[in-house]
């Protein structure tokens, strides 16, 4: 089941993450650059019951208590209910106490709260738009599924069933998304980084999710267009392809180590018409000469990531009603700001992967108040034009229980001509 010296290292990574004051993946990566002997094997064992335990975390602490939940209990407690493990197993990596402790944790009963059964932390509950029990759970079960591997092609280098093809032929079981164009789903979780699909910029590794917010921005060839929170870029390839590497694609970000990241994958893309921009802030005067130019300007903002808790089950700890009250400021004023490049009969399209009305609809709701020059097109509208047959309403919210995607939000707006 599980040896002393890998308990040991579970229990080390578990009480970094349960600190959380760094993205868990982060611990991960930095503790096996820290023991670079640990084999793969050791690696998954780790990666997995630590993740584990932060998916479950609600559930663990319910069981630990009233004891503390050290990281040695809550692993302990996982590998007992999560993993199935029996005490015998246990005997190597356990005290008597310990053991006639998870004994009684073996056949305890759950406490019948919905942050138990949908393992979401009250906050998060009291915040989602979901108001009926039954909904919240749904969409907490989701959220602890395991997110599928999505793949986009770069429909200049290859269509997407030539790159099917190849996929399959050699072994992988690959198939079409189902809402997007240029998506891939693939089984399991193969390593692609040394495929030559990959090297070669073929494609690249993306949740169906995002590619919609693609779709809804709509970039064309020969157009203006800005992705004014570029990031490592993923949403940025997809417009240049979308553009056919025509035209200008300005990608911003504040973050000079995001934009560095982006980099590699550019070169990979074999685009040319991308402009990456470190700038200060949202109103950095570099972005003043772009005023009213652009046709399309997709702000994929910064968020509480809520929508993507399958793959960071740590950000539900990590965020806070202060947090995401301080990103609501942020997200305002970066949708402000980007608004002003638009172009009459421009495209606005406003995205996070939260599924907090607050980083979504009110954000927009207070923006159309304080811009009646701008005006919604409705998302389920734009898609239908693009053949996507997914109806969401306008604004688009995408689940992970519904649509197997991160949960998403978007909504497109247009710059109407003044009427003044
Ligand atoms: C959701 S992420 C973007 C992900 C990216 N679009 C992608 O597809 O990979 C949000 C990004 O906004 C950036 N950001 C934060 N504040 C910003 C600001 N004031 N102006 C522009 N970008 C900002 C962050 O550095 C982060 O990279």
């Amino acid at each position: 089941m599980i040896n002393s010296a890998q308990f040991a290292h579970v229990e080390a990574v578990i009480g970094q993450m349960i600190r959380f004051d760094r993205p868990a993946d982060a611990v991960l990566s930095a503790y096996f650059r820290e023991h670079n002997k640990l084999g793969s094997g050791d690696r998954h064992l780790i990666a997995e019951t630590a993740f584990a335990v932060l998916r479950r975390l609600e559930s663990l602490r319910a069981l630990v208590a009233p004891q503390k939940p050290s990281a040695r209990r809550l692993a302990l407690v996982a590998l007992v209910r999560l993993r199935g493990a029996n005490l015998r197993e246990l005997t190597a990596i356990t005290n008597e106490t310990e053991r006639t402790w998870l004994g009684e944790i073996k056949g305890r009963t759950l406490p019948d709260t919905l942050e138990v059964a949908a393992e979401l932390p009250t906050w998060v509950i009291e915040r989602l738009a979901e108001t009926d029990p039954q909904a919240v759970l749904a969409l907490g079960r989701g959220l602890m599924e395991p997110a599928p591997l999505d793949l986009r092609v770069n429909t200049l280098k290859m269509k997407r069933d030539e790159a099917l093809l190849i996929l399959n032929r050699e072994g992988f079981i690959a198939e079409a998304t189902p809402y997007s164009p240029w998506g891939i789903r693939l089984q399991g979780k193969p390593a692609l980084n040394r495929h030559r699909l990959f090297t070669e910029g073929v494609v690249e590794v993306q949740d169906e999710g995002s590619q919609l917010l693609g779709l809804l921005t709509g970039a064309r060839r020969g157009e203006m267009v800005v992705d004014f929170c570029a990031g490592a870029g993923g949403k940025t390839l997809l417009l240049g392809a979308q553009m056919h590497s025509s035209g200008r694609l300005y990608a911003f970000d504040v973050s000079e180590k995001r934009l560095a990241n982006f980099k590699p994958r550019l070169a990979r893309s074999g685009l040319s018409n991308v402009h990456p921009q470190l700038i200060a802030h949202e109103n950095d005067t570099r972005i003043k000469r772009l005023a009213g130019k652009v046709d399309r300007v997709l702000v994929d903002a910064p968020c509480s990531g809520l929508g993507t808790l399958r793959r960071n089950p740590d950000l539900k700890y990590r965020q806070s009603p202060e947090s995401v009250a301080e990103l609501n400021t942020k997200q305002a004023s970066i949708l402000a700001a980007a608004a002003r490049l638009v172009k009459t009969g421009g495209r606005l399209v406003y995205a996070t992967c939260s599924l907090l009305p607050q980083e979504n609809e009110s954000i927009v709701e207070a923006f159309l108040a304080a811009h009646p020059d701008f005006a919604i097109v409705p998302a389920n509208e734009v898609l239908a034009e693009q053949k996507v047959g997914l109806d969401t309403g306008a604004m688009l919210q995408l689940k992970p229980h519904l649509h197997n995607t991160d949960g998403f939000f978007a909504t497109v707006l247009v710059k109407q001509p003044d009427t003044n």
